[in-house]
């Protein structure tokens, strides 16, 4: 029995139409015109107790509402959720003893309380027994790094600094699932790096199942071996990251600075994508030509300035996905 279980998810929300002008505003507060959004159309998939699962998909995919609607928050439309053999939204009182989430634009801590008084209130809120919470925030604090700023009141932290405050506060009542909402939202590179090891950890060590939206493919590279794609309310690709970047995002971009105009360059499995000056812009695909291959060729022949290789960014995946989508359902 997998752990997590989602059946047929489709969820829609009732936003109020609004017509423009005055008497248009006055109009709708007296005959309001409701329409509905589709966020999820047919959403399934089941997650194994200790899997670590990235969920990706473009701005408004319906990535939040299945975090939302697996956390409880939300009810569905239709459809069906378990979680742990609990429905998230009807049994929420157990279902939250269970779960950790952590959503990188929201804080669950409080703004004007240092974090430790903040901790303090969460393990009460979840009644977590005295001993059991110490021996749990002390080994949060370590892992976490978080004794200097205990005594700080969470508005004074940096965002680096609150997130990792957010993941101690999401974890203090031992969840053995953690719902992870673009957690590395506007984080600086090391932050991030801190998030992702943070997180590797919980999910290896302590066998934490992990589910994570993000809009950062370094998250998804570094942390994930299973990715579903989700776009329009559907699932696209449900398989393990290996093979949709062999797939799907096989193409690299090399990027070239020439010590002299950029030159003609003529080779198999390459395609000249834009040429300036001294730059040149390419593309190739790693399975079929290495990029330290490729690289000698034009570097053996050519005098170069500066090179590097870019891995397409995840709009371009999700454009590709959708393209490759569409034709098969035509
Ligand atoms: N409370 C709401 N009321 C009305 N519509 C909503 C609400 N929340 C989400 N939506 C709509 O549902 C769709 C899915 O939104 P959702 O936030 O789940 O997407 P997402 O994949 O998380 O997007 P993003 O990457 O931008 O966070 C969007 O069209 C959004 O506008």
């Amino acid at each position: 029995m997998p752990q997590i279980l989602v059946e047929a998810l489709a969820k829609t929300y009732r936003v109020a139409e609004r017509t423009p002008g005055l008497i248009g505003a006055v109009r709708g507060l007296v005959h309001r015109q409701w329409r509905e959004v589709w966020a999820l159309a047919d959403v399934s998939f089941s997650l194994e107790a200790g899997e670590l699962l990235a969920f990706i998909g473009p701005n408004g995919a319906g990535k939040s509402t299945t975090i939302k609607i697996l956390s409880g928050i939300l009810r569905p439309t239709s459809g069906r959720v378990e979680v742990d053999g609990l429905v998230p939204y009807e049994d929420r009182i157990h279902h939250v003893a269970r779960i950790g989430v952590v959503f990188g634009q929201r804080s669950q801590l409080w703004w004007d309380l240092p974090v430790i008084d903040g901790f303090d209130l969460l393990a009460d809120i979840y009644r977590v027994e005295p001993a059991r919470y110490r021996r749990r925030r002390d080994e949060l604090v370590a892992m976490l790094r978080l004794e200097p700023l205990l005594d700080q009141p969470v508005r004074q932290l940096s965002l680096g600094q609150r997130m990792r405050a957010e993941f101690a506060a999401a974890l203090l009542h031992d969840p053995t699932i953690l719902f992870l909402d673009e957690p590395t939202i506007g984080l600086d590179a090391p932050s991030k790096l801190a998030v992702r090891e943070f997180v590797r950890r919980l999910n290896r060590e302590q066998g934490v199942t992990v589910l994570l939206t993000t809009h950062d493919m370094h998250d998804v590279e570094a942390l994930a071996e299973r990715v579903i794609v989700i776009g329009h309310g559907r699932l696209l690709v449900d398989g393990p990251f290996a093979s949709l970047r062999a797939g799907v995002l096989a193409e690299r971009r090399l990027y070239i600075d020439f010590v002299g105009p950029a030159p003609m360059l003529d080779i198999d499995g390459v395609t000249i994508k834009a040429r300036e000056g001294r730059s040149l812009e390419l593309t190739f695909n790693p399975g079929r030509l290495p990029a330290p291959k490729l690289i000698a060729a034009i570097t053996s022949s050519h005098a170069v300035d500066d090179i590097h290789v870019e891995e397409p960014a995840i709009e371009e995946v999700i454009a590709r996905l959708y393209e490759l989508h569409d034709a098969h359902e035509a």
